[in-house]
């Protein structure tokens, strides 16, 4: 049978997975708050605390055209995993949507793709994170980790240890279980809020519209490209449906979380970005380190309030390599569970219901990029690979309405096909706004990834065996 035939009911992957049901493999502790915050938790991070005077470099004071566009984006995709999340509450995510719908090849690319944007994400913003932990040390002690030790190679250092040590600590505390996972993820993403609102607070105080002129100094290019920088921080609200063997009532909480999540950010991230180029002129926030902060210092002339605002960041962006390395895993997981990935990553610990050998896997693979390889390259892969996963997921939404008009959706799409193929063009755009560099190394990944399903995945697709022993049955699930 052809991969592209290789498709896996919605049935099927709901029973194997038992969404439906209580006392599985995996413990359903989640209710809807924690829900959002895990969602909070996975998206708000390095890209707003970091990515933010990057993306002020590009645009200039129409940043906030650019953090628009981007919202947009996100907006008319996140309607799709609703639906989808609703409709197939499992762990794989995308990977699983695209399987129900567009066939085995499409899917082991998306979870290939997947690897950028959760695995290599997690690299990126752990990378962040030591950015805003210098700024920590220095606001309190004075000193800072020398940058040999703390920057990749092409910036100026050796190796970056703080960013491997962030990706250790949220692994330690992932193997110990869900529910210590997901308590702490609702604190940290109750501050990272806090600390968000306190800084649009402080710099507004400082608000001056001539920072903003002239507005869009280099033209819709500078938007665009800002844009699609301004896009790393959005990414993340899908991970809410890696969560859905997990969480109680999945079918309902999914969609509901997803729609919070992105209409939490929206608003938060469009105000930040307001409040920072109204406070300082576009200038002097490009391509700042830990621009927030240098904001806040200046308008308070003291080192307290950045301080304050680099202790946010220390926390919110470690909250996020927690909930992206906890996305990772789970999808390595539902992959396995098809045969397309090695079966270690599916085993459960007994003792603490989580997936201990497949953490501790994912974070040895992406403490290396972390501790060497520069920001912006693993930022912009990051970028090109989720937009690449969002544009299928429009489309699995369009295929899973033709193939299964009457399976039970707890959220529809409005103004469907207008919204997911709007979605499909806005993603399309900003892949164009990420420049050609990475559209050459996004290329060469993906036909390392097909290489990889023809030799392996291909040959050990569970589903492609069942197929091969009873080719008129390939949708029953494993006994
Ligand atoms: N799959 C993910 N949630 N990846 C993390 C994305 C990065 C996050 N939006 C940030 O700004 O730090």
């Amino acid at each position: 049978m052809s991969p592209l035939q290789r498709i896996k009911s919605p049935d099927l992957l709901v029973a194997e997975s038992g969404a439906d049901l209580e006392g599985h493999g995996l413990k359903r502790t989640m209710g809807l708050f924690q829900l959002v915050c895990f969602g909070v938790g996975a998206i708000v991070g390095t890209g707003i605390f970091v990515g933010l005077s990057d993306s002020v470099a590009e645009a200039g004071p129409a940043v906030v055209i650019s953090f628009v566009l981007a919202a947009i984006t996100c907006i008319f995709t996140a309607f799709s995993f609703a639906e989808l999340g609703g409709a197939i509450p499992v762990s794989g995510s995308s990977y699983s949507f695209a399987y129900a719908t567009l066939g085995e090849r499409v899917a082991f690319l998306v979870g290939w793709c997947l690897l950028l944007e959760y695995g290599v994400s997690v690299s990126a913003v752990a990378v962040g994170w030591g950015q805003y932990l210098n700024e920590l040390l220095h606001s309190l002690v004075g000193w800072q980790l020398p940058a040999a030790l703390s920057n990749p190679p092409g910036d100026g250092g050796v190796v970056n240890i703080p960013a491997v040590v962030v990706i250790a600590l949220a692994a330690l505390l992932l193997v110990r279980g869900i529910r210590e996972s997901a308590r702490a993820t609702a604190v940290m993403a109750v501050i990272k809020i806090g600390v968000l609102l306190l800084f649009c607070a402080i710099a507004f105080t400082a608000f001056r519209s001539d920072n903003l002129s002239p507005f869009a100094e280099h033209g819709m290019a500078g938007v665009t490209a800002g844009a699609s920088l301004a896009f790393f921080s959005y990414i993340g609200f899908d991970a809410i449906t890696t969560a859905g063997e997990e969480v109680k009532n999945p079918r309902k909480n999914i969609p509901i979380a997803i729609m919070i999540c992105i209409g939490v950010v929206t608003l938060l991230y469009c105000l930040v970005a307001v409040a920072a180029i109204g406070a300082m002129s576009a200038d002097d926030v490009a391509s700042k380190p830990a621009a927030l902060s240098l904001i806040v210092n200046q308008v308070t002339d003291s080192t307290l309030g950045g301080g304050i605002i680099a202790f946010g960041a220390v926390v919110a962006i470690a909250s996020v390599v927690l909930a992206v390395m906890y996305g990772q895993t789970r999808i390595l997981m539902s992959m396995s569970r098809d045969g397309l990935v090695p079966r270690v990553f599916e085993r459960v610990s007994p003792k603490t219901s989580t997936p201990v050998a497949n953490t501790w896997i994912v974070a040895g693979v992406f403490a290396v990029p972390a501790a060497v390889v520069p920001l912006d390259v693993v930022m912009n892969l990051t970028t090109i690979g989720t937009l690449a996963v969002m544009a299928v997921v429009n489309i699995a939404v369009i295929a899973l309405r033709r193939r299964n008009p009457d399976l039970p959706r707890s959220f529809r799409v409005p103004f469907f096909p207008v919204l997911p193929v709007a979605g499909v063009l806005f993603c399309l755009y900003l892949i164009y706004g990420t420049g050609w560099l990475t559209w050459l190394q996004f290329g060469a990944f993906l036909i390392l990834g097909a290489l990889v399903y023809t030799l392996y995945g291909r040959r050990n697709s569970r589903l492609g065996k069942a197929a091969d022993i009873a080719p008129e049955v390939t949708a029953r699930p494993e006994a």
